[in-house]
């Protein structure tokens, strides 16, 4: 409370200074209120510092967002940015102009030419405030730019244009991308397809979904296609013989399903194998499990889609199709198993990043959502970013009602009609909220039926969001969204819509708070006046997921009332809401529990990955690679000589003409066959056969290239194989879990014990690349290598 009241002293007297200089700024031609940025940069060079400059930066680029966008930061907003300069969190309620708000953070932080980003949830975003803003920040003498390109998302971009992008003051972009183009930039062949400088400013709208609610799901670069394994489909048939409860165990609330006993021993015979746990089943145990998941966890219409047999993952936060993220290595092609369409490449991980870890690769990081509350504390214990609260600029009005509580869907579905029909008909736009896409094309046939015209927004006509949602708040409109509608979304209200009441929010499904309160969020932005409902039914999808005993018990007496016919549709029980609420934040709890443990897991990757990326930069713009080589060839050959106690001359040709020359070699018959001597030999080998290739080359560049060429190919296969082998552990870890072992603790040591024997294997691997390789040059005398 006291450091809050210390923050809250200080954030008041930087926004009193920043109110000093507005007069001054008014004043000011617009070329002079233009030249303010040179003045700063250079102040900033001379040596002041970031705060320093602070107050004249923000009465500048304020004053600039009044010529430019004619909208004039409110002081809650200079508030918000102030924070948002601190490195923390600015919890600023929904629709009160945080777009705007980052304008001044941005701006200021750009202002020392290493970059300032704006990441969004998603492309949609991005775009609309790019767009909106680039006028003010072009005027003030700034670049700016998005990180995808606009015209296509999909189109290939080459390393010079992401350079221009990542090259600007400010850029706009989404997490997704920003994690791929990292993973990209770090599997390039040379520093021509390099194109990020060293992260500088972050700032994340809707900080509480990309550090909270995505926090689990890593983002992955695939290579090469894995062989294709039959055990998707076995372990789906062998899934579908189970029952649970005897066989395996759900637990629904942390998104945990086990075999039991019995479990086990019906896989050891039908697999015909000793033991499920051991080494060698490793495989099959992790396809039973992820053939379990794909059916108990993933929901056909709720966290899929099946079209033109192909299985596309939904979002479930925000209902947006996931472009590129695999939950878990596996769990995509267990589910096109489940589904009977054609399974695709399962494609091995080259590399893999989750938010968290991406995000603490920059100087400076804070955040800004409207829905923070409640996890303070997990910021401030895993990021270290304190949750600043800032007030509104005119009161909140809208009206929250309590959410109506229904026994059945269709009940529930009905009353949600009616009620929006009957406001619909007093002349106000409404957004319903789907919970689903199947539910959301449900809802669309009933309103037809009714004959109410209606616009619908799922992730099917993502193309028409803009345009659907421009519309929105026009009198009378209906709007059937899912949660796309969510976050970020600024439904503006058409003539005389005020007076009317508003936006009116129906949401039809009972759904996680913060998503709750961003839907209501889309009402009631600026002060304006709107509403919010949500009707819920005991069958929803979310009370399922996180259903207890309990609770199963407590619905089943209350259909059995329905029956004898009794009981109001409505339910107004006080115990039914108390119930709900414990759901509720059991489910919450459980979320924390998995973000805690996928983080845990995540760290190791983290410590290893920039270890690995700093090797292997150290490689690339390495110059002069001969020494390296040497080394590395010296520690190749000790680990071939190493794994087996005595050589004969028959195994020592076998090992020559296996990773050394594929051509016929005599080895001395005077050869001593200790270590030392046969060391001393194979090095020899090693220099006549690079010897011979140099030959073909015409400088020592061309010798680097291949160099390089050799080594950055061994290490990054390599690291291919770690990451997945660590994606596979996080798995494979849990049953310890039932022999009283810390599975985290179990996947530490094996995680940290792999990382080197993934370093010896790179050394063996490099061996192979540059003594058994073709070089030769092509018509233009450049170097093309072929590896094994
Ligand atoms: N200072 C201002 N003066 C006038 N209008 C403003 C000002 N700041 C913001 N607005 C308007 O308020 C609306 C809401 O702004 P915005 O969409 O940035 O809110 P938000 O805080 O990002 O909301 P959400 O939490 O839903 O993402 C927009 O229409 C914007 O143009």
């Amino acid at each position: 409370m006291i450091l809050d009241a210390i923050e809250r002293h200080e954030v008041k007297r930087q926004l009193r200074k920043v109110n000093k200089w507005a007069p001054k700024m008014r004043e000011m031609s617009d070329e002079e209120l233009k030249s303010q940025t040179k003045i700063l940069q250079k102040q900033l060079a001379d040596g002041k510092t970031v705060d320093q400059i602070l107050p004249r930066a923000f009465a500048a680029m304020r004053e600039a967002d009044l010529r430019v966008l004619k909208m004039f930061p409110y002081d809650t907003q200079v508030m918000g940015a102030i924070v948002l300069n601190q490195g923390y969190i600015a919890e600023m309620k929904t629709g009160e102009g945080k777009t705007l708000t980052a304008t001044l953070a941005l701006y200021l932080n750009a202002l020392s030419k290493q970059g300032a980003i704006l990441v969004t949830p998603n492309a949609y975003l991005a775009q609309r405030d790019e767009e909106q803003l680039a006028p003010v920040y072009e005027w003030m003498g700034l670049t700016v730019s998005t990180g995808f390109p606009k015209d296509d998302p999909d189109r290939k971009v080459r390393p010079e244009e992401k350079r221009k992008w990542y090259n600007s003051d400010i850029l706009y972009t989404t997490a997704s991308n920003l994690a791929f183009d990292y993973l990209f930039n770090n599997l390039a062949a040379n520093k021509d397809g390099q194109y990020l400088r060293p992260y500088h400013y972050v700032i994340i709208d809707e900080v509480d979904d990309v550090l909270l609610d995505q926090a689990t799901s890593p983002f992955v670069v695939a290579s090469a296609p894995m062989l294709q394994s039959n055990l998707y489909r076995l372990c789906d048939d062998f899934v579908r013989t189970l029952v649970p409860k005897r066989d395996f165990t759900v637990r629904r609330r942390d998104k945990a399903v086990w075999l039991t006993y019995n479990g086990v021993q019906r896989a050891e015979q039908y697999f015909r194998i000793r033991n499920l746990y051991g080494d060698e089943s490793r495989e099959v145990y992790r396809h039973i499990a992820l053939a379990l998941r794909a059916h108990y966890f993933m929901k056909n219409g709720h966290d899929y889609l099946v079209e033109r047999g192909k299985v596309i993952l939904l979002d479930e936060t925000d209902g947006r199709l996931k472009n590129g993220v695999k939950v878990n290595t596996g769990l995509h092609q267990a589910v096109e198993q489940k589904e009977h369409v054609e399974i695709t490449d399962n494609q091995k991980t080259a590399a893999s990043i989750t938010f968290p870890s991406l995000f603490s690769l920059f100087d400076k990081i804070s955040g800004m959502s409207g829905t923070v509350k409640g996890d303070e504390d997990e910021f401030i214990n895993v990021y270290n970013m304190k949750v600043v609260p800032i007030p509104t600029h005119k009161p909140v009005i809208r009206k929250d009602y309590p959410a109506k509580i229904y026994l059945t869907t269709s009940e529930k579905l009905m009353q949600a009609l009616n009620d929006a029909i009957a406001l619909h008909k007093a002349g106000r736009p409404i957004l319903l909220v789907a919970g689903s896409v199947e539910n959301s094309e449900i809802i669309s046939e009933l309103l037809l039926d009714r004959g109410i015209p209606h616009n619908v927004l799922n992730a099917f006509n993502i193309a028409r969001e803009a345009a659907i949602i421009k519309d929105a708040g026009q009198p009378g409109a209906v709007t059937v969204a899912t949660n796309m509608a969510g976050r970020g979304t600024d439904i503006k209200l058409g003539p005389g819509v005020k007076e009317k009441g508003g936006l009116a929010v129906i949401g039809t499904e009972m759904l996680p708070e913060r998503v709750k309160l961003q839907l209501a969020g889309r009402a009631g932005r600026q002060g304006d006046p709107g509403s919010s409902q949500f009707y819920i039914s005991l069958e929803d999808s979310y009370i399922a997921k996180a259903s207890t005993k309990r609770f199963k018990k407590m619905y089943r007496k209350l259909v059995d009332s329905r029956r004898k016919g009794a009981m109001p549709k409505e339910l107004k029980s006080p115990r039914i809401r108390f119930s709900l609420e414990m759901l509720k934040s059991r489910v919450a709890d459980g979320e924390v529990r998995s973000r805690k443990k996928t983080n845990k897991y995540e760290v190791a990757l983290r410590i290893q990955r920039t270890q690995f990326y700093k090797e292997r930069e150290k490689l690339m713009n390495n110059t002069r690679l001969e020494r390296t080589v040497g080394n590395w060839l010296s520690e190749g050959i000790d680990d071939f000589l190493n794994t087996q106690p005595e050589w004969t001359p028959s195994q020592l040709q076998r090992l020559i003409n296996e990773h050394f020359t594929y051509k016929e070699i005599k080895v001395p018959d005077n050869l001593m066959y200790n270590r030392k001597e046969l060391k001393k030999y194979l090095e020899g080998l090693c220099t006549d056969i690079l010897k011979e290739k140099y030959k073909t080359l015409i400088n020592t560049e061309q010798l680097n290239q291949f160099y390089r060429a050799a080594l950055l190919t061994a290490l990054d296969s390599c690291w291919t194989d770690q990451v997945n082998y660590l994606n596979d552990l996080r798995i494979i870890v849990e049953p310890w879990s039932l022999a009283g072992r810390d599975p985290g603790y179990v996947y530490q040591v094996k995680a940290f014990n792999s990382y080197q024997n993934m370093l010896r294997e790179a050394r063996k691997k490099a061996v192979d690349n540059l003594l058994l390789s073709r070089i030769k040059l092509n018509k233009k005398n450049q170097l093309v290598v072929s590896f094994n």
